[in-house]
This record gives C-alpha cells, sequence and structure tokens, in this order.
C-alpha cells in the first residue's frame, strides 16, 4: 500500500487534499516543495498557492534501467503515471456488482463490512429512503410541488461503491453553487468569513497529478443541511468526525488526475485516516461532456458476466465511472474501518468540458480538528445541524 499511495495529500493551512508529491522509485518520498501561503481580504478570504521549486531529481530513477531517463527542460527527470501508480496486482479481489441488481440489505451490508458503513434502516425494501424531501419544479405556468426520495444503489460490491440519487434537492444544489461563486447571494445562510477559496496550483514538471480545479472550504455552520444529511446516510458518525467541507469547482479543460483520498501518514495525527469520501455532484454534465469520477481499477456493474465469457483482457479495461447529476451523492471508503488505506480505490475527477461543481465530506476515524476558515470548529454548527435534522424529518 506505502508504494502506491505515495501520492501524498498536501495540506494548506492544515485542510485540503490531493496535492501530490511522488514518491521516487525506491519508494523513500522525494523532498516536498514548499508551499508559500498568501492571504488577502476582499470581501471573502481568499488564499491563493503557489507552486514551489521543482522536486530534486530522484537519485534512483536512473538506475531501473540502463536506459537515460527522459528529462525535462530542467533537467529532471520525467515521472511517468506507470511510476507512480503502477497497475494494480490481479491478485487484489475486487467485485462488481451484476447489471439490473435490485436494491438488497443483505448484499449491501456485506458489501460495506470492513467499511464504515451506511445506516440501512433508513431506506424501505427498494432502497428508496423513509423520509421524503418536498422540490418544487416551475413549469410555464406556475410552481409544482413534489415529495422526492434519496436512491441507493449499488455500484460496486467490494470495495463499496455507492450512490444515492435526489440526496440534494435541486434547490440545494442551486444554493450550494452561489454559497461559493456567488456570495452575496446568500448572505441569510452565512457570512463573508464562512468561506475559504483556494485556487488549486497546476502541478510541477516533476509530478504526475494535475489538480486544476478550485476549491472552497466551507464553515461548519455554513453548510447544515450538507452535514445533517451525512450524519443521517452514514452509520454512527458524529459532526466531530467531519472535515471542512469543500466545495471544488472545475471550468472547462479542468480536473484532478490519478489520486487516493487517504490522509498521509503525518497528518492521521489529526482525527486519524479519512475512512469515507461523500461527494455530492450539483449540476449536470450532460454525456460526453466529462466530469465523471472514475475508479481505474474497478469494473462497472453487469461486467461479472463479460468476465465469465472470456472477454475478460478487453472488458477490464472499462472502468467504473460516475456521472455527474445535480443532487446525486456518491460514497466510497479511501480506508477500512481499521484504517488501512484501501488500494483499490484509486480514482479521478476527469476533465470536464463543462462547468462542473461538488460539494465534498471525508468522515475521519476520530474527532478532527478544523482549521478552515479560522475558528471554523464542528460546535458552533450543532444547533444549526440539529434544527436542519428537523426541518428534514430526521428526528
Ligand atoms: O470531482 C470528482 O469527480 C472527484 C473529486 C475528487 O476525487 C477529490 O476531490 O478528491
Ligand atoms: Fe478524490
Amino acid at each position: 500500500i506505502t508504494s502506491t499511495s505515495c501520492f501524498a495529500v498536501k495540506r494548506v493551512g492544515g485542510a485540503g487534499n490531493g496535492f501530490g508529491i511522488p514518491k521516487s522509485k525506491s519508494g523513500t518520498p522525494s523532498t516536498p516543495t514548499k508551499v508559500k501561503n498568501k492571504k488577502r481580504k476582499s470581501g471573502i478570504l481568499l488564499e491563493e498557492l503557489k507552486q514551489g521549486p521543482p522536486l530534486p531529481p530522484s537519485p534512483s530513477s536512473s538506475s531501473a534501467s540502463n536506459e537515460a531517463p527522459k528529462l525535462d527542460r530542467f533537467g529532471l527527470p520525467i515521472i511517468t503515471e506507470e511510476d507512480v501508480f503502477p497497475p494494480l496486482s490481479h491478485d487484489i479481489p475486487r467485485v462488481p456488482v451484476q447489471h439490473g441488481t435490485t436494491f438488497d440489505r443483505d448484499t449491501m451490508a456485506k458489501s460495506m463490512e470492513k467499511h464504515l458503513g451506511i445506516n440501512l434502516d433508513i431506506f424501505d425494501d427498494q432502497g428508496y429512503s423513509l423520509h421524503t424531501e418536498a422540490t418544487t419544479t416551475t413549469t410555464t405556468d406556475n410552481d409544482q410541488l413534489h415529495s422526492t426520495r434519496w436512491k441507493l444503489q449499488l455500484l460496486h460490491h467490494d470495495p463499496p461503491v455507492v450512490t444515492i440519487d435526489n440526496f440534494f434537492t435541486p434547490q440545494e444544489c442551486q444554493d450550494y453553487i452561489s454559497m461559493a461563486i456567488d456570495p452575496t447571494q446568500q448572505e441569510q445562510y452565512y457570512d463573508a468569513s464562512k468561506i475559504l477559496q483556494v485556487s488549486s496550483p497546476t502541478f510541477s514538471s516533476s509530478s504526475v497529478s494535475r489538480r486544476t480545479s478550485t476549491t472552497w472550504f466551507c464553515a461548519y455552520n455554513a453548510v447544515p443541511t450538507l452535514l445533517a444529511k451525512a450524519t443521517h446516510l452514514l452509520r454512527n458518525v458524529t459532526l466531530g468526525q467531519c472535515e471542512e467541507a469543500q466545495i471544488v469547482r472545475y471550468r472547462t479543460g479542468e480536473e484532478f488526475s490519478w489520486h487516493y483520498d487517504e490522509t498521509p501518514p503525518r497528518e492521521c495525527g489529526n482525527g486519524g485516516q479519512r475512512l469515507a469520501t461523500l461527494l455530492v455532484y450539483l449540476n449536470d454534465l450532460g454525456e460526453g461532456r466529462g466530469g465523471g469520477t472514475v475508479f481505474r481499477d474497478l469494473l462497472p456493474p453487469g461486467m461479472v458476466d463479460a468476465i465469465k465469457m472470456e472477454q475478460q483482457q478487453q472488458q477490464q479495461r472499462q472502468q467504473l465511472t460516475v456521472r455527474p447529476a445535480a443532487g446525486k451523492a456518491l460514497l466510497f471508503f479511501p480506508a477500512y474501518n481499521n484504517g488501512a488505506p484501501d488500494v483499490r480505490t484509486l480514482h479521478k475527477g476527469e476533465v470536464a468540458l463543462d462547468t462542473k461543481m461538488i460539494a465534498q465530506l471525508w468522515i475521519h476515524e476520530r474527532e478532527y480538528k478544523a482549521s478552515v476558515p479560522r475558528g471554523n470548529c464542528q460546535e458552533d454548527a450543532l444547533e444549526r445541524v440539529e434544527e436542519e435534522r428537523v426541518r428534514l424529518g430526521f428526528v
């Protein structure tokens, strides 16, 4: 695991994820790039990341073969995606789901045995939530009130990957989008100190990973809906285990390439490992417009039979891809319950051809101490989250 989890997370101001520092082929971490933080106030706090100096050459990278390593224009060895994320061994078991499998409580429970699970008793036997949520659609003449339910689906059995349709209402999606990109629209919900924007850097030539999106860190009390829904969905999770929620925007051409969501060991002192990733797509992206969340080593539903039909070689190249759809949540588990990272969950946010926005929450093993935005802490949100739980009919 350590050799493939080398795509270390670099935290900025103690939070955030996914800025990778590749290890050399020998498995020793390269010297981390220094990240400078610059803060300025302009209505909202803006924190920009600057790419540090390029990494020093890795002593091991030239020793692997007799061939001279390819160098970049700074004379540094070019590390490939294969170096950082070698293919997953076929010995590591993975179990896709059968296509069209109807919701089955026992299968679902079994799937999540070793991972932080979900509260299955909030769903009926078809996978619909017991609670309903009121949503409105505007027709040409008037507003029509609908009631929707969450719809739970297992997309991959082992490791478990699930989606929940209608997790956010269209209005909630809209609120979270504007909270990030147009805070003045949302003054009734929070003030300017509740959201912190971080422009993700593009990566240096010595790193293979790219995250070109923009992230906003949210104060807990700015996102009571997400927190109330997450703690309702997930089994035995308290607000204390939740990391600062993030809203992420990808504009045309932006992406977050292959990575793991796990916390690097040096940072596990704060709350332990990340046990769950809960990601809510805030808008639709049409077919062919990219922006999917792709799991490199997992097969889409329905590939079990295909494998049996000896199309294995060809079929295995297919990757489980979750398409963004407004309100849909994606849940997976970067680590097992015991904190050991699950190496099978390598994934990416593929290049988006239209703007894509998501809200994201990571759940830790233990109490997590927040650091951004300044003064952010879970206790400040307890009351708001409880009110939201009542409003949503969870209590
Ligand atoms: O945008 C996506 O689809 C994936 C994002 C992601 O994996 C991350 O932010 O850690
Ligand atoms: Fe991720």
